[in-house]
């Protein structure tokens, strides 16, 4: 797998792997690095005026001499500015040594327009604010709208959280190696790196393996082999059953959203359960998903002894009040009863804000994590405060700490949506779109999630397959998309998924002839 991301400390572990195991000593993976970035400078701006390196003291800085070297023998113009010097004895103090241009102190860095800055202060190593000088770098390069190339990372960028230290430097490409970091996927990481281009520079996938990273990027691959395709011989039953309930009769929008997505997903039957009081306003918006009658928790048992449904929706337009928490509970709290999958939204999560030991107490009973839980940013903080608040924790540790506290998936929602699981395995979103910034898109997300579990797609893959399905059927849809065209916009996606080589496609079934498109 190439989707692996690494913490500093993990690619640091890597960078020690790989010179034990050799052929690279420490040195010449920093050629390596430095010469992936020349490249890419010659590649890409080889007409700017003049290219000024700016290097720190440690190895980030000892990639860019090497830069600096390589593009002096090109015939580049190049300047050289540094800020400290680099520990005698080091890669980094050997690579500035091998480097023949004379550098001039950071705090002196001045430019012309059409220039290009190469950023290699700072990388994994950042551990305080950038000095005023080096702030001033990054100032002067953003006012004068020059390219910057990062090296690793933008300096001023935190690798392990996304977060800056104070001012950092706007990338327009930043070049990394090996593999990503939380930092170039987090945000306000992900707009400070531009483009992220990967460079392999000799650290091979066994030596990744052999770091044992437990968090990725979220693409296809991470479940595409889990993902469900009905059998040849399935029944609308076997392919899943889902139970979405309803709000009031002035809020039953959303579990139909909900309802129709997980329908689209590939879930064979879709029932919404409704207080009386909705029944005629959702069946008037109802056609293929069914409905009953659910007021009270024997209604509901009623429904799952009858239907067995594979999963549950429990939040959209329910309201915040305790009472739509203690129902949850009350029904969790049978276990002959308890569902077989279930996903907690919106107030089905605010409504249990008073009382979330009681919630994670129940989801441990359900055993193997069964559930996932969906909160945005304001439900994160209401659900899980002592997380929320610790800032010394990365949006990826946060969604990871919430999951192991609630022994369910968390899928912590956002432009930079973390999927994280109990077993501590992650997942981070890249494929996402400020077009979701739209009312009701959650509850498609939500209803995606259950039609998966209901297919029998376990909860972590579950809940990374409906981010980026969600995701790419926004992108898809494009301008002008509301909530409503979510469900339909899955089908392009799911076409798309489906083409020959992307999936095992069963034989004789629709997608294998192409006549789906
Ligand atoms: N596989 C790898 O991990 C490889 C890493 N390489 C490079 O090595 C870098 C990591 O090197 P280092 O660990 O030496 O880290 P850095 O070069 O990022 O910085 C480390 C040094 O700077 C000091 N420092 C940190 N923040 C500072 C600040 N704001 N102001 C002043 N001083 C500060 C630290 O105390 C330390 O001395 C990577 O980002 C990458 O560019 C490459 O050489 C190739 C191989
Ligand atoms: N700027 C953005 N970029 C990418 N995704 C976003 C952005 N804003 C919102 N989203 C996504 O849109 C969905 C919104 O869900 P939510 O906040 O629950 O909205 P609602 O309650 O209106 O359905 C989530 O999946 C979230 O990750
Ligand atoms: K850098």
């Amino acid at each position: 797998m190439s989707h692996e991301i690494l913490t500093p400390d993990e690619m640091a572990k890597a960078d020690r792997l790989a010179i034990e195991g050799g052929p690279f000593d420490g040195y010449a993976l920093m050629r390596n690095a430095g010469a992936a970035v020349a490249a890419l400078v010659l590649a890409r701006f080889a007409s700017a005026s003049t290219v000024h390196v700016l290097c720190g003291p440690g190895n980030n800085g000892g990639d860019g001499y090497v830069v600096a070297k390589a593009l002096v023998e090109t015939g580049c113009a190049v300047k050289l500015w540094a800020e400290g010097s680099p520990k005698p004895g080091s890669d980094a103090a050997l690579a500035a040594a091998d480097c023949q241009l004379k550098a001039q102190p950071l705090g002196d860095f001045e430019m012309k327009p059409g220039a290009l800055v190469v950023d290699a202060l700072y990388g994994a190593g950042l551990s305080k604010p950038l000095s005023a000088e080096a702030g001033r770098a990054a100032q002067l390069a953003a006012d004068m709208k020059v390219p910057v190339v990062s090296v690793d990372l933008p300096s001023g960028l935190s690798g392990e959280s996304g977060a800056t230290l104070g001012e950092a430097f706007q990338a327009t490409i930043t070049v990394t190696f090996a593999r990503k970091k939380p930092g170039h996927l987090l945000l306000p990481g992900r707009n400070l790196c531009g483009e992220v281009v990967v460079a392999d520079i000799g650290i091979g996938d066994k030596v990744i393996d052999a770091v044992g990273a437990r968090c990725f990027e979220n693409v296809p691959a991470l479940w595409l082999d889990k993902f469900p395709m009905p059998a040849l011989d399935a029944y609308k039953y076997s392919r899943g059953h889902v139970g979405v309930f309803s709000g009031g009769p002035s809020a039953t929008g959303a579990a139909r959203l909900a309802a129709m997505a997980a329908a689209r997903i590939g879930a064979g039957a879709v029932t919404v359960l409704s207080p009386s009081l909705s029944l005629s306003v959702n069946a008037s918006h109802l056609t293929s998903i069914m409905l009953r009658k659910a007021d009270t928790l024997e209604e509901v048992f009623g429904f799952l002894d009858a239907r067995h449904p594979e999963a549950l929706v429990y939040g959209p337009g329910l309201g915040p009040e305790p009472g739509v928490g203690n129902f949850l509970l009350d029904l969790l709290a049978a276990a002959e009863n308890s569902p077989k999958g279930l996903v907690l939204d919106a107030d089905g999560l605010t409504s249990l804000a008073a009382q979330p030991e009681a919630l994670f107490a129940a989801l441990h009973r359900m055993g193997a994590p069964r559930a996932i839980l969906t909160p945005h940013e304001g439900e994160f903080r209401r659900l899980f405060p002592g997380i929320a608040e610790d800032e010394k924790l990365s949006k990826l540790e946060k969604a990871r700490a919430a999951s192991r506290l609630s022994n369910a998936v968390v899928v912590y929602k956002g432009p930079d949506t973390v999927i994280a699981a109990p077993d501590g395995r992650a997942a981070i979103n890249s494929n996402g779109t400020p077009l979701l910034a739209t009312a009701g898109s959650g509850d498609v997300l939500a209803g995606i999630c259950a039609g998966l579990l209901a297919q029998g797609m376990p909860a972590f893959e579950a809940g990374c397959a409906a981010v980026w399905i969600h995701a790419d059927a926004a992108q898809r849809f494009g301008p002008g998309l509301i909530a409503e065209d979510l469900p339909l916009a899955l089908l392009s996606v799911l076409r798309n998924l489906r083409e020959p080589g992307a999936l095992p496609v069963p034989p004789g079934s629709l997608a294998a002839g192409k006549t789906l498109s």
